[in-house]
């Protein structure tokens, strides 16, 4: 089969279990695209904390992100997120972004938009491998392969608190549960692997570990079609 061929892999999982490490690293070694649906949550939530409005009010919300000149890049080696023009890739990374990004992705509204855009962003590539919270569910149902990466909450706290350099473990680990819990119990498109996913639990896997488990499904797939 030629490289190029069309392949969607939808990748969902909570926070810290890997998924843009493990999806980035796919793409790059299947020559497919990579498409980061949480950083385009992130400047959507950017956008409305720099219009200053009260992020408990989804009109309002919705109002204020109408209007996002946002621009994501697809290459799995070069990472480009920019906010009408402005490199944001840091500052969407941050505290205050990380505290709202939760309230923001739950409005209708906002989601919808965003879906379109990465629908359209998938349709353009082809082969892509594309990681969030509701790729398998709602954004491609059809998609060729979905895998749900899951790991303990202590583990994507270490992970995360490390990734940080942060000596409060205990702060983070209720961080990564207040966002687990806002993020799946949420009413438009909650976290959930979808009937037809595979669950692959990396609390004792390292990421190469991980990357052979996705390629020895990427290749299931592949013999299927073939
Ligand atoms: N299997 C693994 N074993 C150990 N550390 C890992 C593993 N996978 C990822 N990590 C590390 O955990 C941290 C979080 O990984 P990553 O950002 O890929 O997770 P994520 O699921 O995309 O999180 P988020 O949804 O919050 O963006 C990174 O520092 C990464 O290097
Ligand atoms: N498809 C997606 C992707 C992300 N979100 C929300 C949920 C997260 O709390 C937030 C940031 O995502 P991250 O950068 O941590 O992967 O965005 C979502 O609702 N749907």
């Amino acid at each position: 089969m030629s490289t190029d061929a069309p392949l969607v892999i939808a990748m969902d999982g909570p926070s810290g279990t890997g998924k843009s490490s493990a999806a980035r690293r796919l793409a790059g070694s299947l020559g497919a695209a990579y498409l980061d649906t949480g950083a385009m949550y992130r400047v959507a939530t950017l956008h409305a904390l720099r219009a200053g409005v009260d992020l408990t009010d989804a009109g309002a919300v919705d109002h204020a992100t109408r209007e996002l000149p946002l621009v994501i890049g697809t290459d799995p080696t070069h990472e480009l997120v920019e906010l009408a023009g402005e490199d944001v890739r840091v500052e969407i990374r941050g505290a205050a972004v990380t505290g709202a990004v939760s309230a923001v992705s739950a409005v209708p509204a906002v989601r919808e938009r965003l879906v379109a855009a990465q629908r359209a962003l998938v349709e353009q590539a082809g082969r892509i491998v594309v990681e969030g919270r509701d790729i398998g569910t709602v954004v491609l149902p059809a998609a060729d392969l979905k895998v749900y990466l899951t790991a303990s909450a202590q583990a994507r706290a270490a992970r995360r608190a490390d990734q940080d350099g942060s000596a409060d473990r205990a702060a983070v680990l209720a961080d990564v549960q207040r966002r687990d819990h806002l993020d799946s119990t949420r009413v438009a498109s909650p976290l959930r692997p979808a009937d037809d996913a595979v669950t692959v639990d990396t609390s004792e896997i390292d990421l190469d570990g991980v990357l052979d488990r996705l390629h020895a499904l990427v290749q299931q797939v592949e013999g299927v079609r073939q």
